[in-house]
Order: C-alpha cells, then sequence, then structure tokens
C-alpha cells in the first residue's frame, strides 16, 4: 500500500434542497424509498499516523448518516440497487463508506465489474491532509471499471437535478429513434445504420484529428446513416453533451443516441434536455433493477433505449426485462477490447433468437464493422441495424464511406 500527502482537503459544497416534486422525481422518490432505506453506517476514517506510515488502519468507528432527508439526496439517488449493493454510503468527508466485500458487489444480479472502488476512493481526508492510498479494492481492475468509476465521481460534482426542470420543458421534441430504423431497413432491405459520431476511444486512441461534430453528422444524414450516436463522455472519447444540440441545431434530423455510460437517472435527464432521443444502458454496468427503474424513465421522458449486452448471461438478463425494445449487441469486450464479429451470431442462436423474434426486439450489430462482408455477416445473423464507429470516422469523408462499407449507395435520394 502506497501513502503519499498531495495536498490539502477542498472544503464541501453545502447540501441543497429540492423544490416540491415533480411528475418526475415522484418515479425517483418511489424507486429510491422502496430499495434504498436510509440506514446509519459505521464510517471508519484513516488514522493519520497509519496513513502517514501507508497502513490503513481503521481509526475508532463512529457513525454517519448514509443518506439524508434532503429531497435532493433522495430524488437523484439514481440506481438504488446497484447503490445499495455497492455500500455506496457517505462517510462524514464526503468519501463512500468503505463496503463489506467485493464479493457483495459482484453478486448484484450478476454485473462482474465493481460499480465503486471497494475500499473507498484512493485519496482519503485527514484534517487538512490529503492521502492517497492505493490498494487492490480502490484500483480499478479493467477499463470499464475505470470509466464507471470516474463516471460515478463526475455524477457527485453535477447540478442538482431539481434544477434541469425548467430547461428539460424547453427540450427539443423527442424523435422516434426506433421508428427511423425500422423505415430505413425497409427501404434499404439493409440494417439500419446508427452511425458514430467519436472523436477517440480508449482502445484506438484518437480516430480523427480534425473533429467536426456537426460535419460529421451532416455527410452521415446526407449518405444515408438512419440514426446518430454521439459520444457524450469528455474523459475517455473526448466527446460533448454538448454535440447533442448542437448537431439538432444545425438541422440534423436523423435521431440522436447519446452515448454515454449510465450510471445515474441524472444522465437521462440531462441527456434529453441537450436534445438525445435515445440512451444507451450498459448491460455490464446496470443490474437488472437498474435498467428496469432507467427504462421507466426513458419511457416518461419519451425517449428509446438501446440495452447493450456482450455475453450470454448479459443477454439472458435483459431478455428478461419487459419492455426492453432494442438491444444491442457490441462485439466488442469492454474489459479486454478484443473484438470479435462472430460473438453477434452466437448471442442470436437458438432460443435467445427465438425469444428476441417472439417479443418483436429489433437488434443492432455493434463494432467491428468495416466491410460489406461484415455488414451480411450480422445481418444473416438477424441484426436489423448497426452500429459503426471507426471504419466510417476514420475515413476522409465519413459520409462517402457508408457505401463503401454497405457496398452500394444507402443515401435517400438514391433510393428517389
Ligand atoms: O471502443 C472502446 O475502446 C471502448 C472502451 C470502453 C468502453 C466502450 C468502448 N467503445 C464503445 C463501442 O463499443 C464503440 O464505440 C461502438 O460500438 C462502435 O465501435 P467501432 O465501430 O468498432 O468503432
Amino acid at each position: 500500500m502506497e501513502a503519499l500527502a498531495i495536498g490539502s482537503a477542498p472544503p464541501r459544497p453545502p447540501g441543497l434542497a429540492l423544490p416540491p416534486l415533480t411528475r418526475h422525481h415522484h418515479l425517483l422518490l418511489h424507486r429510491s424509498k422502496t430499495l434504498a432505506p436510509r440506514r446509519l453506517v459505521a464510517a471508519a476514517p484513516m488514522d493519520a499516523a497509519a496513513a502517514a506510515a501507508g497502513r490503513g488502519g481503521p481509526a475508532p468507528p463512529r457513525c454517519a448518516r448514509a443518506e439524508t432527508d434532503s429531497e435532493d439526496a433522495v430524488a437523484t439517488t439514481s440506481s438504488p440497487h446497484s447503490a445499495e449493493a455497492a455500500g455506496a454510503a457517505e462517510q462524514g468527508n464526503g468519501a463512500p463508506a468503505p463496503v463489506a466485500d467485493a464479493a457483495d458487489v459482484e453478486g448484484v444480479d450478476g454485473i462482474r465489474i465493481r460499480r465503486r472502488p471497494v475500499t473507498g476512493p484512493p485519496v482519503h481526508y485527514v484534517g487538512p491532509f490529503q492521502f492517497r492510498l492505493e490498494n487492490e479494492g480502490n484500483t480499478p481492475r479493467n477499463i470499464l471499471e475505470r470509466i464507471v468509476w470516474d463516471k460515478e465521481a463526475e455524477m457527485k460534482e453535477r447540478r442538482p437535478l431539481y434544477m434541469l426542470k425548467g430547461p428539460l420543458e424547453n427540450a427539443p421534441p423527442v424523435r422516434d429513434f426506433i421508428g427511423a430504423l425500422k423505415a430505413s431497413f425497409d427501404r434499404t432491405g439493409l440494417p439500419a445504420l446508427i452511425a458514430e459520431v467519436k472523436k477517440a476511444s480508449p482502445s484506438r486512441g484518437v480516430l480523427r484529428e480534425d473533429f467536426e461534430p456537426v460535419q460529421i453528422a451532416q455527410t452521415y444524414e446526407k449518405n444515408g446513416a438512419a440514426c446518430l450516436s454521439v459520444l457524450t463522455d469528455a474523459k475517455y472519447f473526448q466527446g460533448s453533451f454538448d454535440y447533442l444540440d448542437a448537431i439538432r441545431n444545425a438541422g440534423v434530423q436523423c435521431p440522436l443516441l447519446c452515448k454515454e455510460f449510465i450510471v445515474d437517472a441524472w444522465q437521462l435527464y440531462y441527456a434529453r434536455l441537450k436534445g438525445a432521443d435515445a440512451v444507451l444502458l450498459i448491460a455490464a454496468v446496470l443490474p437488472n433493477l437498474d435498467i428496469k427503474y432507467m427504462l421507466k424513465i426513458c419511457k416518461i421522458l419519451g425517449m428509446a433505449a438501446l440495452v447493450e449486452v456482450h455475453d450470454e448471461r448479459e443477454m439472458d438478463r435483459v431478455l428478461g426485462i419487459d419492455c426492453v425494445q432494442l438491444i444491442g449487441i457490441n462485439n466488442r469486450n469492454l474489459e479486454t477490447f478484443q473484438v470479435d464479429i462472430s460473438n453477434t451470431k452466437n448471442l442470436l442462436e437458438g432460443e435467445r433468437g427465438q425469444t428476441i423474434a417472439q417479443k418483436g426486439i429489433i437488434v443492432v450489430g455493434e463494432s467491428g464493422l468495416f466491410t460489406p462482408d461484415h455488414i451480411s455477416f450480422v445481418q444473416n445473423a438477424g441484426v436489423k441495424a448497426v452500429l459503426v464507429g471507426e471504419s466510417l470516422i476514420k475515413q476522409e469523408d465519413p459520409g462517402k464511406a457508408i457505401a463503401g462499407l454497405f457496398g452500394k449507395d444507402i443515401s435517400p435520394v438514391s433510393a428517389a
């Protein structure tokens, strides 16, 4: 264990209370109260001398309230199940209290990643000092964990939910994401294209230096994309929520998927406010209860949800959830970066494929699609749509690259 004093503790912002609850808040409140009851936890702050010496010896326990009575704390607790299971209670210093055991977290509806650092964040405050204490429990095991942990930390800095209420009333109208996919499939007989507006990724680094999101969106639309996927994560993908409204304001009609690592219902409201028509829900990150809860909020907001799976277990979990209309099969393993397009075929074989057909679910093949053969392969496996980033974005004109990917011009103009 490494201990390093790196600075002094910043002041904590004062708590904020919500105005009377809206229709949206009621759902949040209900879920939070039923699933994440308030509780007291024993916090174990670091003993200053032990911390300085690099030992994590606990000081005598003290009690801290895990959740407050403030409506803000309740209404924005967006993922009650994972929050509860991950022991996301707060210590007096603003850091989550340590949870009992990593296995508890891993056992939540089968999600493998740890949603939060098991032993608390590496930075601890002891009086005016800040200590960095790294150990297995607070070091991410893979990129997905790293992203999600950072996302949870980002959420702590967000505006309170009630501040979105006014602007949300003026959000641009929702467009029919699933309808656009179906219309495109009916028009071309080929999987509908969700073209990705993505500057960089953890596995590929910077994909396009001269990144002009609006121009890219326009050329995608002109050349036959049915919908667009817009990366909004800044740290790992160099994306931005501002790209959503910039693309809409430029007159692009294609419905927009907010491609984000959603861990908190706040992100759903914010995505809608910025003009998203659909959001991504990643099964590897969200326990079933969270997925159901987020789907309900999406429904209230009128947005579609693309529920992403990577393996059989995630597919089976998601097939057990009512109201899922759109499933994305990611050919990329988000923990190892390995890409294998036969993953789409494997997950659609046999009973799973039949269940999907019976339920009328549209399947999107995601990642690693570069050639017309790849498109045919996933179409034959049963997908009605594809989500494509790298193979288009790296070309000089990403829009014109669509014809190369499909082996023919699929633009609406070509059909006229
Ligand atoms: O692409 C990554 O490096 C990555 C890492 C961690 C989480 C997600 C990641 N990518 C998201 C995607 O899977 C892709 O953006 C999307 O499916 C398009 O893939 P591609 O056509 O291969 O760019």
